[in-house]
């Protein structure tokens, strides 16, 4: 374990499966031939960044960092690791490098990140690792794997925050529907970064402090016959001054009241039975809390009825419903005629709340059906999302890379055919400017030993790639975006690792202070991040002379200097 400047001790992964061992082979076979060649010592830097923002928009969550961290200031393979990773490479493999694999702890490894929960856009780095060339691949799978779902999902979750609207009440109730227990237990972490206000999942309330939240299912609606099965039927008030000895009867009173009252009568008949006794048992068990599925029998005709009742019966003793839950249908219309069911209750029985009841509604939620419900008005005031959310149904994954960009000081490009598939070289900073309206106007990426823009400077911005793409921006704020989160051997101030309600308030904040046009889901602006590596330009240009037209996509030494 290691510990911050603060001299709070970092635990490792909060996934047990994040070892040493959850790399790619070739991340070792490569780590060998360093060895052998008495290069692995040689200090390389790596870029993480992402080429294509996620879900057709304009902007991505950074997610995933703390698990970095934690799983790289921990990192130290077993005597077990080794062992294995012996009898998995050819015998030829000399002993002295599993001697080497044995004292690796990355402790002169330097990370520099982006606060978690920033957001973030193609091509500027999310993350620079510094250190040995063969330790830092090492890292790379299990890096690339802990940000990549976690940025995705993180964004999934702000794209469903953002179209529901701030004043919805989120919650995330994927785990059944996840890719395995991590796809889990990281959704309901990362959707709560993403602007969810809760998740379902009791393991990750445990292990993240998310608050936890649900309703009750069909299964427990249907597993009730008749009336006769509540054999304890009575309820204290709330107040303790006594108790009603028939809960039950005073429910059925209620449920006749409505049934021939002048603003409902001939809505509904008769209404489910087995329905009734489960929602006066949940009712007995949770008075307090008293949540209900109307929809699995008849909405209108049978589930708001029921539930009315109880919540009248339950408000006679003290006790005030929270709401319903809608699981199917078109969620439009019935949250609209609950909504009316209850404003008429709150009329006819002067009962002046009950007409604010919440309503929940969930089933195979995603971006457009909330989008499509806003469309149409609705009276939906908390969502319970699954299955679409969680497994990023709309993208598979972020394609976050990994890229060389220089070792023993040199800096180090990787050419494609497709531009942008060209890594950016050298060591650099990353500014976000601000402008007056206290948006952030562009993301600029400097060589390292640049000068950093400033205040109220003109400054060239170039896209890195397209000589015709500058601009000159006056920024009214400048901030550093890459902080250093581990310091290796430096004597660099290393951040503390927040908590997670201060990353989620940091994205929610981030988010907000967006230009709206960056946000929009349909033909989003694309947020601006360009280069002042002046060198670079010209250098990209030479080489596209050269070497593009002849497909090369292999690593080459860069020329130039900054
Ligand atoms: N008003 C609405 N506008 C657009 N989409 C809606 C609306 N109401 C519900 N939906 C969505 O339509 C889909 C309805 O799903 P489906 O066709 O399976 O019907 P269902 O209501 O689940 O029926 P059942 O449970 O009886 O099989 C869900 O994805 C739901 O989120
Ligand atoms: O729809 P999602 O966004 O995935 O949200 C979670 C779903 O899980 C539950 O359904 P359940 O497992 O009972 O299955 P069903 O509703 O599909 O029948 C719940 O009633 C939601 O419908
Ligand atoms: O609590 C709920 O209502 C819930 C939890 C998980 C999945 N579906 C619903
Ligand atoms: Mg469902």
């Amino acid at each position: 374990m290691d510990s911050n400047d603060s001299g709070r001790v970092i635990s490792g992964p909060t996934n047990p499966m994040v070892t040493p061992l959850l790399t790619d082979h070739y991340q070792f076979t490569m780590a060998y031939a360093y060895w052998k060649a008495s290069k692995h010592q040689e200090r390389a830097v790596f870029d993480l960044y992402f080429r294509k923002n996620p879900f057709g928009g304009e902007y991505t969550i950074f997610a995933g960092l703390e698990e970095c961290v934690r799983f790289i200031s921990n990192y130290k393979i077993s005597e077990d690791q080794i062992h294995f990773i012996k009898n998995n490479l050819p015998p030829s493999c000399e002993d002295g490098f599993f001697d080497y694999l044995r004292g690796i702890d990355c402790s002169d490894v330097e990370v520099y990140a982006i606060p978690e929960g920033t957001v973030v856009f193609p091509k500027v780095p999310l993350m620079r690792i510094e250190g040995p060339v063969a330790v830092v691949q090492l890292l790379e799978t299990p890096i690339v794997n802990l940000i990549n779902y976690a940025s995705l999902v993180s964004t999934n979750a702000a794209r469903h925050r953002f179209v529901a609207g701030k004043s919805k009440t989120l919650l995330e109730f994927g785990l059944r529907r996840a890719q395995g227990p991590d796809g889990g237990v990281s959704a309901s972490k990362y959707c709560y970064i993403g602007g969810f206000d809760a998740t379902s999942n009791v393991a990750a309330g445990r292990l993240f402090g998310i608050p936890l939240r649900g309703t009750h299912s069909h299964a427990f609606v249907s597993s009730y016959m008749s009336l006769g099965e509540i054999t304890e039927k009575s309820l204290r008030k709330k107040d303790g001054s006594s108790t009603c000895v028939d809960f039950v009867s005073l429910v059925q009173k209620w449920l006749n009241k409505i049934k021939w009252s002048d603003s409902l009568c001939g809505i509904f008949s008769d209404t489910n039975k087995s329905e009734l006794t489960a929602f006066i048992s949940y009712a007995l068990a949770f008075p307090d809390n008293f949540l209900a599925l109307v929809d699995t029998y008849d909405v209108m005709r049978s589930g708001v009825p029921n539930f009315c009742a109880v919540a009248l019966a339950l408000s006679d003793l003290g006790y005030k419903a929270v709401g319903i839950r809608l699981d199917s249908g078109d969620l439009a219309y019935l949250s609209c005629e609950s909504r009316k069911f209850f404003c008429s209750i709150e009329k006819e029985f002067e009962l002046p709340g009950f007409g604010k009841m919440s309503i929940t509604a969930s089933n195979d939620l995603n971006e457009e059906t909330l989008d499509a419900l806003n469309k149409q008005g609705h009276e939906v005031d908390a969502y319970g999302i699954g299955t679409y959310l969680v497994t990023c149904y709309a993208q598979a994954a972020l394609g976050v890379v990994f890229k060389l960009v220089e070792i023993n000081n040199q800096p180090r490009i990787k050419l494609s055919e497709d531009v942008s598939k060209v890594s950016i070289p050298c060591k650099k900073r990353i500014y976000r400017l601000y402008g007056k309206e206290t948006y952030p106007l562009v993301d600029l990426i400097t060589g390292e030993n640049e000068p950093p823009p400033k205040v109220g400077q003109r400054i060239l911005c170039r896209h890195p790639f397209q000589e015709s793409k500058r601009a000159y921006v006056v920024p009214q704020h400048v901030e550093e975006l890459q902080r250093c989160y581990c310091a290796g051997s430096s004597d660099k101030k290393r951040e503390t690792l927040p908590p997670l309600k201060d990353i989620r308030e940091r994205c929610i904040k981030q988010l907000e202070q967006m230009r709206p046009d960056h946000m929009r889901r349909l033909n989003p602006t694309p947020y601006k991040c360009q280069c002042k590596i002046i060198r670079l330009h010209s250098f990209l240009v030479a080489q596209r002379g050269t070497c593009w037209g002849a497909a090369v996509t292999k690593e080459i030494k860069w020329n130039g200097s900054l």
